[in-house]
């Protein structure tokens, strides 16, 4: 399914959802696929889970280019114009994995 995707999004969940968020982070981290990842952060839901991320990030256990692996956006409006976006400038880059 995941070598079919254009793109990844998860809406507010829970723990699975956030297992099949953070597989398709870490395939994104370690090469495996170059999607755009979406998380449609409806209500600021996702508001702790970025901080979490940002700390991470300020002490150095992610880096910032893996933290720009996740589009966070708070609109389906939004994250589709991001993703489509995503998509077009991935569709001109060849993938060695396909
Ligand atoms: C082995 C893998 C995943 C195992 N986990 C799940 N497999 C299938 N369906 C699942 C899994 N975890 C949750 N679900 C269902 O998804 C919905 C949302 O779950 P959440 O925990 O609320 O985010 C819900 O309907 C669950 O029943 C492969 O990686």
């Amino acid at each position: 399914m995941a070598r079919h995707s254009d793109a990844f999004i998860a809406l507010p969940g829970g723990y699975g959802t956030l297992e099949e968020l953070f597989e398709v982070i870490t395939w994104a981290e370690l090469g495996i696929h170059d999607k755009p990842i979406g998380l449609l952060n409806v209500d600021g839901y996702y508001n702790s889970l970025l901080s979490f991320i940002n700390k991470a990030m300020e002490q150095s256990f992610i880096s910032p280019n893996a933290r720009e692996i996740i589009i966070f956006v708070p609109t389906a409006t939004e994250l589709v114009e991001k993703l489509e976006r995503c998509v077009l400038y991935h569709e001109r880059v060849p993938r060695p994995y396909t």
